[in-house]
C-alpha cells in the first residue's frame, strides 16, 4: 500500500553528481515512489553559490546553509554530494543526529573516516549507504557485503578511477598528450574537484580501501593502502609494454594472505597482458575482478565516473534506505569487522618490469643478472639494445616480493656501469 506523505529528502551539494540526483528524482518521481511505497520529496538543496541557474530546482529549495537543512528534524535522508572532508563529516555526523538517514558517494571521507561515521549512524539507528563512492554506476558494495557475504573473498583487483584509465587509454590509443587527456576527463565531469586527487593514485586508494575493507571484513584506512600515481607513465613505457604484448592500467589491488591472517591494498600503475580482459577496459570505465573461495572469479563493469552514471548508484541507495525507514529497519552496519593485519607493501609478491640506462660494454649483463641472483629475484627475460657506448637494458623478472626488488634496485644503482633506473613497472594479471 502507498503511503501519502512523502519521504524528505536533503539533497547537500548540486554539482556533476548532485544535479544527476535531482533530476533522477523528479523525472522517475512516480516510479520511485511505486518501488519505495511512498512518494520521495525533495526538500531542500545546499550548495555554495545560490545565484547560479540549476535547470528543474525551484529557488526557494536552494540554501547556503547545509547545517541548519540537516538540522530540520523532518528530513529523512540526506544524500551527501558534495565531496571532500569537511564540512561533509560534520553534515553527515548532524544528519544522523537529527534523525536523517545518509546516502553518500564521497570515498575521500569514507576511507578515512568511515569507522566512525558507522558507528555514529549505529548510535543513532540509522542507515550509511554509499555504493555511488567506489566504481560509479557498478554495483559491487551491495554485491560484496550481501550477496558475497556467505563466501569467503581472497582478492579484488581492478581498476577503480574512470579519469585516470580515460587518460591511459588515450595516451595508449591516440598518442595524446597527458593535460589534454587530462583536460578532457575534467570537461566530461569524471575527474575531482582537485584532480590530483586521480592521477597520483588517491582517489583510487580511498576506493582500495573501502573495497579491501568490505571484501574482508576488516577496517582498511587510505593510510594502509600502498600509492603510486600515473603522472610518471610515459611514452616509452608504453611501447615497451606493447614489445610485451601489454598495456598500462592503474589498477586497484587488494588482497588476504594465504593464511588469511592479513590482507595489503595497493594502488599503482602495472603491465596487464593485451589478452586480460581489463586490458579492454577503455575510457572512463572501471571493472572489477572479485575472486572468493566459492563463487570463483566474478568481473563487475560498466561506467566508473560521470554525473548520470553515479547519480544511477546513488538512486539505488536511495530506494534502498527510504524501504529500510518505512519498515522501521536498517541495512546491514560494520560493527561486527574483525581486525586483520594490513601488512607492509615489501610483503607483496609480483613481477616487474626494469629498464636500466647502461654502458654498452661486455660484462654488464653479467654484472647485473648476478645483482638480481644475490637478492633472491630470479630473471624472466632481459632485453639488450645498445647504440654509441650506452645501452637500455629490459629486465623482466619472475614473481618477487617487493622488498626483494627494492633491495636489488638499491644495489643495482649503485653499480658504476648502470647510468640510471629508466622506469620500474609491475606485471600484473598473468
Ligand atoms: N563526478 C563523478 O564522476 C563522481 C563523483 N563522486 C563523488 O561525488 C561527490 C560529488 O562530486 P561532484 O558532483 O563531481 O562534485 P562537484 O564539484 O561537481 O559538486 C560539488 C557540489 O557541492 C557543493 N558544495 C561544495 N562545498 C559546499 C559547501 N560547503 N556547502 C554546500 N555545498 C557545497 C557545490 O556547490 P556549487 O554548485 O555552488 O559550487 C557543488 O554543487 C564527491 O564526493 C565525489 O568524489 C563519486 C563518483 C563519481
Ligand atoms: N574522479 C573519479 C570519479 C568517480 O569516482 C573517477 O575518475 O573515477
Amino acid at each position: 500500500m502507498m503511503r501519502t506523505r512523502p519521504l524528505k529528502v536533503a539533497l547537500l551539494g548540486c554539482g556533476v553528481v548532485g544535479s544527476e540526483v535531482a533530476r533522477i528524482m523528479t523525472t522517475h518521481a512516480d516510479d520511485l515512489a511505486q518501488r519505495i511505497g511512498a512518494p520521495v520529496e525533495l526538500a531542500g538543496v545546499a550548495v555554495r553559490r545560490p545565484a547560479k541557474v540549476r535547470e528543474g530546482i525551484p529557488q526557494e529549495l536552494v540554501t547556503t546553509d547545509a547545517t541548519a537543512l540537516v538540522k530540520r528534524g523532518d528530513i529523512d535522508v540526506v544524500v551527501e554530494v558534495i565531496g571532500g572532508i569537511e564540512p561533509a563529516r560534520t553534515l553527515i555526523t548532524t544528519a544522523f543526529e537529527h534523525g536523517a538517514s545518509v546516502v553518500s558517494a564521497n570515498k575521500a571521507l569514507l576511507a578515512q573516516d568511515g569507522a566512525a561515521l558507522h558507528a555514529v549512524a549505529e548510535q543513532n539507528d540509522k542507515d550509511l549507504y554509499y555504493e555511488a563512492a567506489v566504481a560509479g554506476a557498478i554495483p559491487l558494495i551491495r554485491p560484496l557485503r550481501e550477496s558475497l557475504a556467505g563466501d569467503k573473498v581472497n582478492r579484488v583487483l581492478g581498476i577503480v578511477n574512470g579519469t585516470t584509465n580515460f587518460i591511459l587509454d588515450k595516451m595508449d590509443s591516440t598518442g595524446a598528450g597527458y593535460q589534454e587527456a587530462l583536460d578532457e576527463a575534467t570537461a566530461l565531469g569524471y575527474a575531482e574537484a582537485d584532480p590530483t586527487a586521480d592521477v597520483e593514485g588517491f582517489d583510487a586508494a580511498a576506493k582500495a580501501a573501502i573495497l579491501a575493507g568490505i571484501a574482508f571484513h576488516t577496517r582498511v584506512r587510505l593510510d594502509d593502502v600502498y600509492r603510486e600515481g600515473m603522472t610518471e607513465v610515459t611514452a616509452a613505457d608504453f611501447r615497451s609494454a606493447k614489445e610485451m604484448g601489454c598495456t598500462i592500467k592503474l589498477l586497484a589491488i587488494c588482497e588476504r594472505s594465504k593464511d588469511g591472517t592479513s590482507v595489503t591494498a595497493r594502488v599503482h600503475p602495472a603491465m596487464i597482458p593485451l589478452t586480460h580482459p581489463l586490458a579492454s577496459v577503455r575510457g572512463a570505465y572501471n571493472a572489477v575482478f572479485v575472486e572468493s573461495d566459492a563463487a570463483g572469479q566474478l568481473m563487475f563493469y560498466g561506467p566508473g565516473a560521470g554525473g548520470a552514471p553515479t547519480a544511477s548508484a546513488v538512486l539505488g541507495d536511495l530506494v534502498a534506505v527510504c524501504r529500510n525507514r518505512l519498515n522501521g529497519a536498517t541495512g546491514p552496519g560494520e560493527s561486527s569487522y574483525a581486525a586483520l593485519t594490513v601488512s607492509s607493501m615489501g610483503e607483496v609478491v609480483t613481477r616487474y618490469h626494469i629498464s636500466l640506462d647502461v654502458a654498452d660494454k661486455p660484462g654488464v649483463l653479467a654484472q647485473v643478472a648476478t645483482v638480481f641472483a644475490e637478492h633472491g629475484v630470479s630473471i624472466d627475460t632481459v632485453r639488450q639494445q645498445g647504440k654509441d657506448g650506452e645501452a637500455s637494458l629490459v629486465v623482466v623478472t619472475h614473481r618477487a616480493s617487493d622488498a626483494s626488488l627494492s633491495g636489488t634496485v638499491e644495489a643495482l644503482r649503485k653499480l658504476d656501469t648502470v647510468r640510471g633506473v629508466a622506469s620500474i613497472m609491475r606485471v600484473e594479471g598473468e
